[in-house]
């Protein structure tokens, strides 16, 4: 085995369905006495409903989460937290909610206590963004790392199938990112694939009934693990494409990294063969089909965009993506620089046009 090291990041995790329940505890366990409840609009009704569970320990409710962090609704927050007197945010939904507690944690150090009801795995990595003048800035600080997660099983069954398997394939992208990273280590290999293999059992089941609360639950556990890997290792091409096409080109998230990761993966499936065996047992396809392949099926079997073409991409952008990926590229196992040009085009009309890898 090589050597490596590896960095246990404090947070706690309180997993079940009705594990809700356990709200007001957890809230004194962070010697909180009042809770600024975050979500998006569409996820106010469940904001209140958490509010409501707290009582008086809720300092109010901040329904305003956004896509990608922008600082003007950053800093409303703050201000909202400051002037209700919360001393801890509660952050309910997905990704963009729980962004928008690490955006208050960085400036303020509140800490966060995350519900998290989608797969995206923000809530177990200390990585931020914020958009300024439509650019986003993303960096890492252990400070936003939420303290608490709670996983509700639950709470995610209002997700829309079509989101879930999308938000589903994002988290397998971190798992399998991991897989090959540079600062790598056997504790997160097994994390990824165990979470990949949570992920591809769990994602048919929610499409052939969105209730499945044994889908939904095998779903949350995927999504901790493959969050987990992105928290402690690095990310390489597949993730810098997503953040050119979503930053640069308003992709949207979960739909992007849908479409890209098989295309990434069979770029540098050569470069790593150890990780394609682990994404290929977690996917269950070892033997037959390639992990490029079976990624790809996974999501076009259960109704997921698999073109960029279909998700909003003008192949007159197509040249453009390719300089920005290519011009500050993330570290990756095969070399991608500006002599790589050629081949990351080539990989982008085919993401383009959704070509099944071979
Ligand atoms: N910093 C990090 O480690 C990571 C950050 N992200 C960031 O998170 C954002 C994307 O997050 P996502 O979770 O993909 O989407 P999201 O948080 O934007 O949610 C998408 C939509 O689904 C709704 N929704 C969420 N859960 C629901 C439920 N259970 N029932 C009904 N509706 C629900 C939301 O209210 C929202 O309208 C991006 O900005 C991305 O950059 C994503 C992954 C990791
Ligand atoms: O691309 C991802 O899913 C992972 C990380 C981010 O989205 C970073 C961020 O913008 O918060």
């Amino acid at each position: 085995m090589n050597e490596f090291v590896y960095n246990g990041q404090a947070s706690r995790v309180v997993f079940g369905v009705g594990s809700l329940g356990y709200l007001e505890r957890e809230i004194e366990l962070l010697s909180a006495r009042r809770a600024l409840v975050l979500s998006t609009p569409e996820q106010k009704a469940q904001a209140q409903m958490v509010a409501d569970r707290l009582g008086s320990k809720a300092a109010g409710v901040f329904p305003k989460a956004a896509m990608h962090v922008p600082i003007e609704t950053a800093r409303e927050a703050r201000d909202e937290a400051r002037r209700l007197g919360a001393d801890c945010a509660v952050a309910i939904g997905g990704g963009s909610t729980t962004g928008l507690g690490k955006a208050i944690a960085m400036e303020s150090g509140l800490p966060i206590l995350a519900i998290p009801t989608t797969y995206a795995g923000s809530e177990m990595t200390p990585i931020y963004g914020i958009t300024e003048d439509g650019l986003k800035k993303t960096g890492k600080d252990l400070r936003v790392l939420p303290r608490t997660v709670i996983y509700d099983p639950e709470l995610s069954v209002g997700l829309p199938v079509g989101l879930s398997i999308t938000s589903g394939m994002n988290a397998i992208a971190h798992a399998a990112e991991g897989l090959y990273a540079q600062d790598g280590n056997p504790i997160m290999s097994l994390m990824a694939e165990e979470g990949i293999r949570a992920l591809a059992r769990a994602l048919p089941a929610i499409r052939r009934r969105s209730d499945d609360i044994d889908a939904r639950s095998d779903a949350l556990y995927g999504a901790w693990l493959c969050g987990t890997v992105l928290g402690n290792v690095g990310m390489a091409l597949h993730h810098k494409l997503c953040h050119t096409l979503g930053g640069s080109f308003g992709l949207p998230h979960a739909e992007v990294h849908t479409v890209v990761l098989p295309q990434a993966i069979r770029f540098n499936a050569d470069a790593v063969p150890e990780a394609m065996e682990r994404i290929e047992r977690g996917l269950g396809t070892e033997g037959g089909i390639s992990a490029a392949a079976g990624l790809f099926d996974l999501a076009r079997m259960n109704g997921a965009p698999v073109s960029l073409r279909d998700i909003g991409m003008k192949a007159s952008d197509l040249d453009r993506a390719t300089e920005i990926a290519v011009s500050k590229p993330y570290w990756n196992p095969r070399e991608v620089d500006v002599r790589a040009r050629a081949a990351i085009r080539q990989l982008l009309q085919d993401a383009f046009e959704g070509t099944r890898p071979p």
